[in-house]
């Protein structure tokens, strides 16, 4: 599992070290700068490994003389090294945006070590006040110090272009919103060039995060400059693992200063506090708090419910799934598929005759009527539901209503029954009239959760959940009672004390019924430990990460890289599973 930890987690955990004495900055400093050397004497000279400049005008170097704005002078010093061969870093030259805290410092001691390997370091300074230290011995390596307040930003932008690595060490787990001026226009800048330049941009290293994230949420709410690398210290923060700035994040080295193992989860259970069901029911103390976990290989397999000896389809699981209509069958067809392939001891499907016909060509298996069902998959591929309508024509609002009823275990005002897990998707989302357990999943995308969060009066659209996915997922967990899983490039999960960030699955998975084959694997998941999900109610957020990750897998599995169909995410699952419980 990655852990990511909020901002006043990691100053928590860094206090004692730092008042021990544990040289945390140099270790981060030292850590930093190798990273920045191992990507400079890995290219050619003369390129980017990855992202070789198509012009690379050779000149005459005059290292580390200065132009009349004390940066560089960009006319006279030409870009690469001149000289050298792959693996020497000498003569290469990295640029250093440094704000006032110690981020900053950081960055500074990583130009120490980069000016004594023979690099041209250049600090731009954002601010009047720098790291004291920091910056002493800076100067003392060789190190060109440029005050962004006597340069102009243009010049820092050329500055910037004509480097082979730039560092962004402005600000870190300090920042407190958008950047703001002198910082936020020249990162505005430097970001508008790197658009520009494409392929020629120099190889970017953002300094614990990218400057201008929300360390804690991700939100980007101003101008960011896109990294190829993150170089983070001591602990993954959230912002590295949540869209939208884990997008512009690069890859994401994290470096062990010495921080204690994670501690358990007893300091946020705060967050598993749920509320009443209403409007303004919802406690938003509660609301950006909170660690955010990646689940790995490792934890799904140990999740996964893999059958023995004496095992049956009934102790296996069975799913119930009721999806599609006759306008929308492929949806039954799909959300079916993934639960067979995620290895459902028996499907049933509930629907239209002439849609469980469809189902029963491509899935022979699947059981198409009613009887024992030990998890729910309702409502990929039915339209949403509208009271003033009257009643659905296929009959599926009627039985999703019905399944309802089990979710929860209230059967009507006076009868209670057995309770049951349940993925609720697409139009079944549109019918939920009571507050949810956690062991009901909700699967929204963006459009889906905004209409939803708008039916619990929250003015909010489409584009605003993308802009802040676990604000909106979190809310709508508190608001609801259930877990809630956002779909998108990054899945979001949000259930009792966790959120869970995926990564899995290529960009090619957005495609139609990919989500309906979702539905159905973390149908069966949720089947297969039916009893235990209802009993601990962090189970079903688990589940759904895991969910997410076997979907994913399977997608890159199916897709080689290249377009990938709903079905065939399907039919990747067994493959995906067995490499998964076999490691
Ligand atoms: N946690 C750790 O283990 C370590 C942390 N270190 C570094 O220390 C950093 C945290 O240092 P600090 O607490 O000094 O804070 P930062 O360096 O992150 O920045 C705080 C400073 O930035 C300014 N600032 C805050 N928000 C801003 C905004 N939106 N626009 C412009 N300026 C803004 C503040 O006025 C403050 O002066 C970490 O990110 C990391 O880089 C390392 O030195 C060593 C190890
Ligand atoms: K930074």
């Amino acid at each position: 599992m990655k852990d990511a930890w909020s901002a006043d987690e990691v100053r928590k955990a860094e206090e004692p070290l730092i008042a021990a004495g544990e040289p945390l900055m140099a270790r981060a400093a030292y850590a930093l700068a190798q990273a920045v050397l191992r990507e400079v004497a890995a290219r050619p000279v003369g390129g980017h490994p990855t992202r070789r400049r198509a012009v690379r005008p050779s000149g005459v170097r005059l290292r580390g003389s200065l132009g009349s704005d004390g940066l560089p002078g960009t006319a006279r010093v030409r870009p690469g090294r001149s000289a050298g061969t792959r693996g020497d870093v000498r003569g290469a030259r990295a640029l250093l945006l440094v704000g006032p805290g110690n981020n900053g410092g950081d960055t500074l001691f990583a130009g120490v070590h980069l000016a004594r390997r023979g690099m041209t370091v250049t600090a731009v300074l954002a601010s009047s006040r720098v790291h004291d230290e920091g910056l002493a011995a800076f100067e003392a390596a060789g190190g060109h110090v440029v005050k962004l307040a006597d340069a102009r930003v243009p010049s820092v932008v050329q500055s910037a272009r004509m480097s082979d690595v730039l560092l962004d060490g402005l600000v870190g787990v300090g920042a407190r919103g958008a950047l703001r001026p002198p910082a936020g226009g020249l990162v505005r800048a430097l970001a508008d060039a790197r658009e520009a330049a494409g392929e020629r941009w120099p190889y970017t290293v953002a300094v614990d995060i990218p400057s201008g994230i929300g360390v804690d949420d991700g939100v980007v709410g101003g101008p960011v400059l896109p990294a190829d690398r993150t170089v983070t210290f001591g602990a993954l923060k959230p912002g590295l693992l949540l869209p939208p700035a884990a997008l512009i994040a690069g890859e994401i080295e994290l470096v062990d200063v010495g921080f204690p193992t994670p501690s358990g989860s007893d300091q946020w259970a705060s967050a598993a506090q749920r509320v009443a069901l209403g409007r303004h029911s919802m406690g938003s103390t509660d609301i950006g708090s909170g660690r955010v976990q990646r689940m790995e290989p490792g934890d799904v397999a140990a999740l996964w419910p893999t059958p023995g000896a004496r095992d049956h389809k009934y102790t296996r699981g069975v799913v119930g799934v009721i999806a599609g209509t006759s306008t929308y069958p492929g949806a039954a067809v799909l959300a079916t598929s993934g639960a067979v392939r995620a290895g459902a001891g028996m499907v049933r499907y509930l629907g239209p005759e002439a849609v469980g016909t469809r189902v029963l060509l491509a899935r022979p298996e699947v059981v198409v009527a009613g009887g024992r069902v030990q998890a729910w998959v309702l409502g990929p591929g039915v339209t949403p539901f509208d009271p003033e309508e009257g009643p659905d024509a296929d009959g599926q609002a009627r039985r999703i209503f019905g399944a309802l009823a089990a979710v929860t275990g209230v059967l009507s005002e006076d009868v209670t029954g057995g309770k049951m897990p349940a993925v609720i998707d697409a139009g079944a989302l549109t019918m939920l009239e009571h507050r949810l357990p956690a062991w009901a999943v909700l699967t929204p995308h963006a459009g889906e959760l905004a209409e939803l969060l708008q039916g619990l009066g929250h003015e909010v659209d489409r584009a605003d959940v993308e802009a802040r996915p676990l604000h909106w997922v979190r809310t709508a967990h508190q608001a609801t009672g259930a877990t809630v899983l956002l779909k998108g490039a990054i899945t979001v999960v949000a259930g009792p004390g966790a959120a869970y960030a995926q990564a899995d699955a290529p960009a090619w998975t957005a495609t139609a019924g990919a989500g309906d084959v979702l539905a159905g694997i973390l149908g069966t998941l949720l089947a297969g430990r039916s009893a235990e999900v209802v009993q601990d109610e962090t189970l079903a957020a688990r589940l759904a990460a895991a969910a997410v990750l076997v979907h994913g897998r399977a997608a890159a599995r199916a897709s080689a890289g290249g377009p990938v169909a709903a079905l065939e995410i399907a039919h990747a699952v067994p493959a995906v599973l067995a490499e998964l419980l076999s490691d």
